[in-house]
C-alpha cells in the first residue's frame, strides 16, 4: 500500500464528535464520541496535576518561587474594605500574582462585575448566554484594575480568557462615557492585534458582547456600542473620509499596519489624540523587532507617538512574558500592575503534550500518515514553518475522505477566511497553518495540534500548542523532531516536563543554547529539505483536480494585497 492509499483509507479510522460532525459522521457511518472530555476550568492552573497521569507534578524551583509566592503589598495594600485574607487567598488559590501599588480587589463573580461596577445588564445576559459561569483567574484580576483605569501589564496562560478580561473594562468605559454625555464624536478605545484573523475575532467576541436583540427577527439586532475592524474596506472609507469617518466608531480594533498607514497619508487620514484606552494583545509580539520599516515593534513607536491624550491609559496582555515588554511598561506605564497568572512561559497543563523522534523529513510524513491512520479526532491543526511548505504539505495531503485546507500569507483575505470559516464549522478537519496562525486564534475544541516543523522558539511552542485545550478543556499536541532541532530540544523539553507531561532523560541535558544563539534560532527558519514525494508537476495536477476555484495559483497582484504577515 503507498502513501497516498494510506490516506485514501484514512476516513475510515476517525475518531468523531459526532455532534459537530454530525454530516461527515453521518456519510462515514461513524459513532464513536470524542474522547476529549472537559476539565474544570481552572484545573491547569490550580491542580498542577498531570494531564496524563493526574499525579502531582513537581515544580521547577524557580517556577515555585517566581510564580505561587504572594507578594506581601497584595495584603497591605487592599484598599476595599474587604479581608485581607480572603483576597489573598483567592490570589493564592488560583495562581494570581500582582505586583505594583494600591492593588484593587479581584472580583470573584461574573454578578460583581453588575453589583460592584454597575456593569451592563444586557452584556451580563450575553455573557451568561454564552454559557460561562465562572471568571476566569485573569478575568478576576485584570478586570476590577481596568476598570479602575489601571493600567496593567497582564500575563496569562493560552486559552484563559484574556479577550474579555479587556473587552469588559473597555466596553464598561465606552458605556459610562455616553450615561455621563462624556461620549466624544470620536472613537475612544483602540485594540491592536498582530494578525487580521486575530482582529477579526476580537471584533466577533465584542459584538456578541454588546449585541442587543429586541425581538425575533435579525433586523431588530442592535448593538450597545459602536465596534469597528480596520479591514481593507473600512480602510478604504478613512481614505476617502478622513476623520469624518471616526465618528462612526467608538471601539476600533486593526492591526498596527493599516493604522500607521492612514497615519503616514499627508494629511493623516486618521488620529489617535481621542484614544482613552489602547490594549494591545499579544504584546511580546508587537515588540518584536523585525526588518527596518515594517516592524511590529516600529509601527507602535508610531501608534504610542500618535495617542497624544493625556488621559490615555494602556493595557498589555499576552500569554508569554517578554522582559523588554515589561521594562518598557515600568518606565512608561504610569504606576502599572503586573498581573501574572500561572508560570511566567509555561506551557497549558490541559495539553498531553509529546516529543517524537522522525529521525528526516521523510520521516515526518510517515509519522504523520500514522496518526491519521491510527484515528484521531478533529479538528487538527499542523504547524510548519514556512508558506512553502504549507502549500507542499497541503499538496502531499489531499486525498478523498479527510478535509483538509491551508491557511498562510499567499493566499488572499478572501481564501484566508473561507479556510477560517470552514474550519470553525467543522467542514475542514485538519488545518495547515504557519506561524501566522500561531497567537491567539480561538477555534473551538482543537483535540490535537501537530507541530510538523519544530518551533523556532519556546515561546513559539507555548503559543502554538495554545491552540488546544483552551477553557477548560483538553487536548493533545505532538511535536516532530529530527537531529537538526536539537538546539531548540531543551527548552521545549523543560516546558513539557513542567506540564506535567513525560521527556526522556537524555533531552534535559542537551547543552543549553547561549542566548545569542536562541536569538538566531527563533529568527530563521531552519533548512529543511522539501516535504514533496512526487515531483510538482504529478502533484500539481492532483491539486487541480481537488482544489475549488478560489484555491487557484496566486497572481502576483493578489500576492501584493497580503499585509502584515510573512509566513
Ligand atoms: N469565563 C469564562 N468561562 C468559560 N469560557 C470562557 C470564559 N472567558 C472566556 N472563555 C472562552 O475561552 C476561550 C479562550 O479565550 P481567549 O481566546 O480570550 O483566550 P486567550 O487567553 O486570549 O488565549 P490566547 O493567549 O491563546 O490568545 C474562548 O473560547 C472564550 O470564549
Amino acid at each position: 500500500m503507498d502513501e497516498e492509499d494510506i490516506f485514501r483509507k484514512l476516513g475510515t479510522s476517525l475518531k468523531f464528535n459526532v455532534k459537530r460532525f454530525k454530516n461527515d459522521a453521518q456519510k462515514l457511518n461513524i459513532s464513536t464520541p470524542s474522547t476529549i472530555k472537559k476539565l474544570d476550568f481552572f484545573d491547569n492552573l490550580t491542580s498542577g496535576q498531570s494531564p496524563k497521569t493526574g499525579k502531582q507534578v513537581k515544580r521547577s524551583k524557580r517556577e515555585k518561587t517566581t510564580h505561587c509566592e504572594e507578594p506581601t503589598r497584595n495584603d497591605e495594600t487592599n484598599h476595599q474594605g474587604k479581608s485581607d485574607n480572603g483576597v489573598h487567598s483567592v490570589r493564592k488559590k488560583y495562581r494570581i500574582q500582582v505586583d505594583g501599588s494600591d492593588i484593587p480587589e479581584p472580583i470573584t463573580t461574573f454578578q460583581h462585575l453588575h453589583s460592584e461596577y454597575d456593569f451592563n445588564m444586557k452584556c451580563m445576559e450575553n455573557i451568561s448566554k454564552k454559557g460561562f459561569k465562572e471568571l476566569t483567574p485573569i478575568q478576576m484580576q485584570a478586570i476590577p484594575s481596568m476598570m479602575h483605569g489601571r493600567e496593567i501589564l497582564a500575563c496569562a496562560p493560552t486559552g484563559s480568557g484574556k479577550t474579555l478580561a479587556f473587552l469588559v473594562p473597555i466596553i464598561s468605559h465606552i458605556l459610562k462615557q455616553a450615561k455621563q454625555k462624556k461620549k466624544g464624536k470620536h472613537f475612544c478605545s483602540l485594540i491592536l492585534s498582530p494578525t487580521h484573523e486575530l482582529a477579526e475575532q476580537t471584533l466577533r467576541e465584542c459584538k456578541e458582547l454588546v449585541s442587543v436583540k429586541e425581538s425575533e427577527t435579525p433586523e431588530s439586532t442592535s448593538d450597545l456600542i459602536r465596534v469597528k475592524f480596520l479591514d481593507k474596506g473600512e480602510t478604504k472609507r478613512y481614505m476617502r473620509r478622513g476623520m469624518k469617518q471616526a465618528t462612526s466608531t467608538d471601539l476600533l480594533i486593526s492591526t498596527p499596519n493599516r493604522i500607521v498607514y492612514l497615519l503616514q497619508q499627508d494629511p493623516p487620514m486618521i488620529s489617535l489624540e481621542f484614544v482613552e484606552w489602547l490594549v494591545v494583545d499579544e504584546s511580546d509580539k508587537l515588540f518584536e523587532e523585525g526588518q527596518a520599516g515594517k516592524s511590529f515593534r516600529e509601527q507602535l513607536g508610531t501608534i504610542y507617538a500618535s495617542c497624544t491624550n493625556p488621559k490615555i491609559r494602556r493595557a498589555m496582555f499576552s500569554a508569554t512574558f517578554a522582559y523588554d515588554v515589561q521594562q518598557w511598561c515600568l518606565l512608561n506605564m504610569d504606576n502599572v500592575l503586573q498581573i501574572t497568572v500561572g508560570g511566567k512561559n509555561t506551557a497549558v497543563r490541559s495539553v498531553n503534550q509529546k516529543l517524537q523522534y522522525v529521525g528526516n523529513e521523510h520521516g515526518k510524513l510517515l509519522a504523520l500518515q500514522q496518526i491519521i491512520r491510527g484515528g484521531f479526532s478533529p479538528p487538527v491543526i499542523i504547524f510548519v514553518q514556512s508558506k512553502e511548505r504549507a502549500k507542499e504539505l497541503f499538496a502531499e495531503m489531499i486525498y478523498d475522505g479527510v478535509n483538509i485546507d491551508a491557511i498562510h500569507a499567499d493566499r488572499t483575505p478572501m481564501q484566508r477566511e473561507n479556510a477560517v470559516k470552514s474550519f470553525r464549522r467543522g467542514d475542514t478537519w485538519i488545518l495547515i497553518c504557519t506561524e501566522l496562525m500561531g497567537r491567539g486564534i480561538d477555534f473551538k475544541g482543537v483535540n490535537l495540534v501537530i507541530n510538523y516543523d519544530f518551533p523556532t522558539s519556546a515561546v513559539s511552542y507555548i503559543h502554538r500548542i495554545g491552540r488546544t485545550g483552551r477553557a477548560g478543556r483538553r487536548g493533545e499536541a505532538v511535536t516532530f523532531f529530527t537531529d537538526e532541532d536539537r538546539p531548540l530540544l531543551r527548552s521545549v523539553s523543560n516546558l513539557v516536563r513542567a506540564a506535567g507531561c513525560e521527556v526522556p532523560e537524555y533531552m534535559l541535558r542537551i547543552k543549553k543554547p547561549q542566548k545569542d544563539e536562541r536569538k538566531r534560532l527563533a529568527r530563521k527558519e531552519r533548512q529543511r529539505s522539501s516535504i514533496r514525494t512526487a515531483p510538482p508537476d504529478v502533484l500539481q495536477s492532483k491539486k487541480r483536480k481537488n482544489l475549488s476555484k478560489e484555491d487557484k495559483p496566486q497572481t502576483k497582484r493578489s500576492k501584493s494585497k497580503v499585509t502584515n504577515k510573512q509566513q
